[in-house]
């Protein structure tokens, strides 16, 4: 629902397409918003909200085969890394979450984080909110949680 790249890599329409009524003509540049469908109320009940148990219930499989959740885009362009970045994004996460002692900075509470994203090429947070950890007194060698 947060797609780090809000839109997918640009095609170009090569001969004049029909699509639901519309005609897109040859040469047409086309970008497909995955940042608008991954949040679009239609597909999505509280679309806003910060709720990954949604996903416990759900059918919806982020392979390309269901384009209301497409981060890796679809069809013959697929992301060609998506094994291995669902693997890394499983790693990374545990390992962080695994390797440091991580706490809110002052008295910032849970529902004050501020969980915006900033909008370029790559999306990123629109601030750092945990902005302070320490680490859990454990050595974070990456090799020998890779083996
Ligand atoms: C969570 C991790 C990743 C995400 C969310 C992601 C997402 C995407 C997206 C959205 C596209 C554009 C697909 C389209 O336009 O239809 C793409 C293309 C691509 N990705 Fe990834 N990617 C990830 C990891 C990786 C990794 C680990 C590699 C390589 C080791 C990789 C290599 C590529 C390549 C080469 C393309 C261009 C494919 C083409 O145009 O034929 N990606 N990725």
């Amino acid at each position: 629902m947060h797609p780090p790249t809000p839109f997918l890599i640009p095609r170009k329409v090569e001969q004049d397409v029909e699509l639901c009524n519309y005609i897109i003509p040859k040469g047409s540049l086309i970008l497909v918003n995955v940042w608008a469908t991954s949040r679009d109320p239609t597909f999505w009940k509280d679309p806003l909200e910060f709720k990954p148990e949604r996903f416990q219930s759900l059918e919806v499989d982020v392979r390309g085969q269901d384009f209301e959740l497409i981060p890796f885009g679809a069809g013959r362009r697929i992301c060609p890394g998506l094994p291995l970045g669902m693997r890394l994004v499983q790693i990374m996460l545990g390992s962080l979450l695994n390797s440091f002692n991580w706490i809110l900075e002052g008295d910032i509470e849970p529902k004050d984080l501020d969980m915006e994203e900033t909008f370029s090429f790559i999306s990123s947070s629109a601030s750092y909110p945990i902005s302070s950890f320490d680490i859990y007194n454990k050595s974070y060698i990456w090799h020998t949680m890779l083996v």
